[in-house]
């Protein structure tokens, strides 16, 4: 099991040798990203994703959100198609949405889900969706309570061959991990990366299945701030949408996530400036590596 002894960090160095694909052509060549979550009262969370995607490069942006949120959505981000999905009573998205989600995943180049999802029965049914309709090779970016729902069904992805990342907080590993993370979180990103088949991006350590493993060493406690892990998701989602593989847009992401933080510091201090203020700051973040 890798540790941190055998961990890379991630520098500007790393990322140079490991470019992003260039970007040429029309949006079409740099993808399209479907963002999937988003209950009656947390359409912020698919607002940030989608955006952070659109940031990070992405050509095209779907949102698919709680239907009452659908409207004023499509008006917060004039530059996505929004489509709205059922709802239980209580607001949450509802794990039967039809044929048109389906549609769009199974036209999306990369679809990320779990931003902003709230009932994990319901997103399980949404997942499972997801997983059906998206062609194999689609990447996946799994979120929030989508990681709370593949927790309860631990051999989704196993042996599927399907690129995905997962981007677990803390709270979110412990589900995944069925006990309270430790402190080598390098040793607990590497054993969730085996245990689930997938690249795993756990608070800035990131490793894969076949036991690779790299650190960001350059985040600061700014960026624990609510809606900052939709950011971060969303940016790796673009990422992906622009061409590069997992392990790849999992590194960048995490830098990307940690300088655009490190970016808003003269202006606000160490803490309390907003996810959406970090969204804004990635292009040059990506841009100046
Ligand atoms: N702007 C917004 O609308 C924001 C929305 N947010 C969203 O709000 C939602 C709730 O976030 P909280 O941090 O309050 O979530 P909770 O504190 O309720 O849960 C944290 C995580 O634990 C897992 N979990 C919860 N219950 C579980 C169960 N019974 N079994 C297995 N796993 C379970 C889920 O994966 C969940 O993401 C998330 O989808 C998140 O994306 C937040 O990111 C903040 C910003
Ligand atoms: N104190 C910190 N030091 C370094 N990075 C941090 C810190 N707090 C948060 N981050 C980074 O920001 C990400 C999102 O923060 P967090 O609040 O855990 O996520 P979420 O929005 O998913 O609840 C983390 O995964 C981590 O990469």
């Amino acid at each position: 099991m890798p540790n941190r002894s055998d961990t890379a960090v991630i520098t500007p160095g790393l990322l140079r040798d490991w470019a992003l694909p260039v970007p040429g052509g029309g949006k079409e060549s740099r993808g399209s990203v479907l963002v999937v979550g988003g209950s009656r009262f947390t359409p912020g969370a698919v607002l940030l994703a989608g955006v952070a995607a659109l940031r990070a490069g992405a050509g095209v942006l779907r949102l698919a959100a709680a239907e009452s949120t659908a409207a004023a959505l499509s008006i917060q981000v004039p530059e996505a198609l929004v489509v709205g999905l059922p709802e239980t009573p209580d607001g949450a998205v509802g794990g039967r949405p039809g044929d048109r989600l389906a549609e769009l995943v199974a036209g999306a180049d990369v679809v990320a889900v779990g931003p902003g999802l709230t009932e994990v029965e319901e997103t399980g049914v949404l997942l499972r969706l997801v997983l059906d309709a998206a062609p194999t090779d689609t990447p996946l970016v799994i979120d929030a309570y989508a990681l709370g729902a593949l927790s309860h069904a631990p051999d989704l992805l196993v042996g599927s061959g399907r690129p995905a990342v997962l981007t677990p907080n803390l709270t979110e590993a412990r589900h995944l991990l069925g006990r309270d993370p430790g402190d080598d979180l390098d040793a607990e990103a590497a054993e969730l990366a085996r245990r689930y088949d997938a690249v795993v991006s756990l608070y800035g350590h990131i490793a894969t299945p076949d036991g690779r493993g790299w650190r960001e060493e350059s985040g600061d406690a700014g960026l624990g701030t609510s809606g900052s892990g939709d950011v971060r998701a969303g940016l790796l989602a673009g990422l992906l949408s622009r061409g590069a593989e997992p392990a790849q847009a999992a590194c960048w992401a995490a830098f990307a996530h940690a300088v655009s933080g490190q970016r808003l510091v003269p202006r606000f201090g160490r803490i309390g400036f907003l996810a959406r203020e970090l969204l804004d700051e990635i292009p040059h973040t990506l841009a100046t590596v």
